[in-house]
């Protein structure tokens, strides 16, 4: 079998290939060059990028086995995540690989920019003794204004602590609590610039944070206060601070990233005052390394077909040792469910019984409705995906867990309600220390059979003879059959038989054989991996 190909689409760590492993094909591609990408995505099952490479819906719907896109950093404003959703694409980035870095830069811009570090350097360099031009300003019980109080802007806060500063902050979703915890005061935006000798954002880029420092904050802002941005080019307006610096309304910045990258014609390259650095938030030997590794192990989970804890576009997280062996459980019964059902699905519960019910099961839920729609949707279907499809079908779904299970350690059961009225159950359980998946209990008729690829299912009357004539007509049509489960009813005189075969049967000879023994239901489930 062909190694499934991973694209690597930017320079990684050497530790990325590494963490990677013999599994995969390893391919090399020059993620900005776009028509480069186009080609070379096509055929990747991962594609690995840092933030030059501009995995959009073009190059998502141009990749036709993709499975995951892997962002060896924090910032995703170059994957369309979404588009990655719809197609059933992961999405995991390294949320904290280059947190300590990007803070550790950020204090540099402050220092920086505080000493004229970059002015200071060229002016030197270029023969000159500049001592009296370049005086600069301590940090030592000057005001530190941090816009967005998150991870980096949390390390931020810790570092410049260690300098004397006092810290205000504004974050509109964290808890007052939370900046406590930081020691940073929380107010306003306008009350963060009246205090800040230096402000420093550390926000995404949204809508709302783009262009969110510009003229009007430059011109509110302490006279002489100096601007840091090592979070995303744009949040601090490159143009208006330009501006401000060349008016004196502004003493300093220190830029790191850039609306455009590179910049074209920036004013603020022409400023002394102003200290500016290609996106080197995460460029560190250390950064690199941790979000390689990072990415390289949710990688080889996600071809591996298990939920990556650091997935943006799945729930999942990590899941608990006696639960990993009912997830392709559930998938397979959501695949029965939708043999037996006559039209299409509106309701769907998935029902956690036994000792596993106490722990994080909602991964079965995800797995279950990855089998209810895997037979029945063209595109891939995957955890990813899968919500969103029950989503946009209007399907509700629920999850209930109920640590009490009579018969077995734990059983998950799936009920579902269809357009047309039917209801279906179907419930397995996995046994012994070679995991053997049974199916339990179909329609409310208990059995205990293996849950092989394999299956027949027919309802019937209960009648002396039946089970002779429903041998015969199988063997009539040359099914070998190869297990066997006759249920009665508790409630009436009908019976369910459940036989295992030895290969898939045509709805054809299915319908022929409930025929021959007058089957009120039937149905032929086939769950084969192709
Ligand atoms: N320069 C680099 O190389 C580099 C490296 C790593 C991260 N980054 C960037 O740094 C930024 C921060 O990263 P992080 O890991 O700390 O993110 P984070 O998600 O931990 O924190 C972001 C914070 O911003 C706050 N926020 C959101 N909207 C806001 C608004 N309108 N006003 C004020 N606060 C707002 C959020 O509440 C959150 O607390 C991101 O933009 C990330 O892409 C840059
Ligand atoms: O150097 C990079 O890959 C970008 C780093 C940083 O901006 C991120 O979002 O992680």
């Amino acid at each position: 079998m062909p190694k499934p190909i991973v694209l690597i689409a930017e320079i990684l760590s050497p530790a990325t290939i590494d963490a990677l492993g013999g599994d995969f094909e390893i391919r090399q591609t020059e993620g900005a060059d776009r028509s480069q990408l186009l080609n070379d995505i096509v055929d990747a099952d991962a594609i690995l990028v840092r933030s030059a490479t501009q995995v959009d819906a073009e190059a998502i719907a141009a990749a036709k086995k993709l499975q995951v896109i892997a962002r060896a950093g924090v910032g995703l404003d170059n994957v369309d995540v979404p588009a990655a959703t719809s197609a059933g694409v992961m999405v995991v980035n390294a949320p904290t690989s280059n947190i300590t870095s990007a803070a550790e830069l950020t204090m540099a811009h402050i220092l920086g920019s505080a000493r004229y570090f970059g002015a200071g350097n060229t002016s030197l360099k270029a023969g000159e003794w500049n001592r009296k031009k370049y005086t600069g300003v301590e940090l030592y019980e000057k005001t530190l204004g941090i816009v967005g109080l998150g991870r980096i802007g949390g390390l931020v806060a810790e570092r410049a602590k260690a300098f004397g500063m006092r810290l205000v902050g504004y974050d509109p979703y964290i808890t007052q609590a939370r900046a406590a915890q930081m020691g940073v005061e929380v107010v306003d935006l306008p009350g963060l610039l009246a205090v800040s000798d230096f402000v420093t954002v550390h926000m995404p880029k949204t809508p709302e944070t783009t262009g969110m420092i510009s003229t009007e904050e430059f011109k509110a802002a302490k006279p002489g206060a100096r601007f840091i941005n090592v979070a995303r080019g744009g949040i601090i307006d490159e143009e208006a601070l330009a501006e401000a610096v060349a008016a004196g309304e502004v003493g300093g910045a220190g830029i790191d990233v850039w609306s455009t990258e590179p910049p074209e014609h920036s004013a603020l390259m022409e400023l002394d005052a102003v200290n500016v650095t290609p996106h080197l938030g995460a460029s560190t030997a250390e950064a690199q390394e941790k979000a390689g590794v990072a990415v390289a192990k949710s990688v080889r989970k996600a071809l591996a077909g298990e939920l990556v804890p650091d997935a943006v576009n799945v729930a999942g997280g990590a899941i608990h040792e006696d639960v990993r062996p009912g997830i392709p459980l559930a998938e397979r019964l959501g695949r029965v469910v939708n043999s037996l059902a006559d039209s299409s699905v509106t309701h769907f519960k998935v029902e956690v019984n036994g000792e596993i019910a106490d722990k994080d099961v909602s991964v079965l839920k995800l797995s279950a409705l990855k089998g209810l729609f895997r037979d029945v949707v063209s595109d891939q279907v995957s955890y990813v995906n899968a919500p969103l499809l029950a989503e946009e079908r209007g399907i509700g779904v629920e999850l209930v867990t109920d640590p009490y299970c009579e018969s077995f350690r734990n059983v998950t059961r799936l009920t579902a309600t269809t357009s047309e009225g039917q209801r279906i159950s179907v419930s397995g359980t996995v046994t012994g220390p070679k995991l053997v998946q049974k199916l339990t209990e179909v329609n409310g008729f208990d059995l205990e059979i293996e849950l092989t690829d394999n299956l027949l299912i027919f309802r019937y009357e209960d009648r002396p003879g039946i089970i002779g004539q429903l041998g015969q007509a199988l063997g009539a049509n040359e099914i070998n059959i190869a297990g066997m489960q006759v249920s009665p009813s508790a409630t009436d005189n009908d019976a369910l038989s459940v036989l295992a075969v030895d290969s898939a049967v045509s709805e054809e000879v299915v319908k022929a054989v409930a025929g021959a023994v007058n089957a009120s239901a039937f149905s032929g489930v086939s769950l084969n991996e192709d």
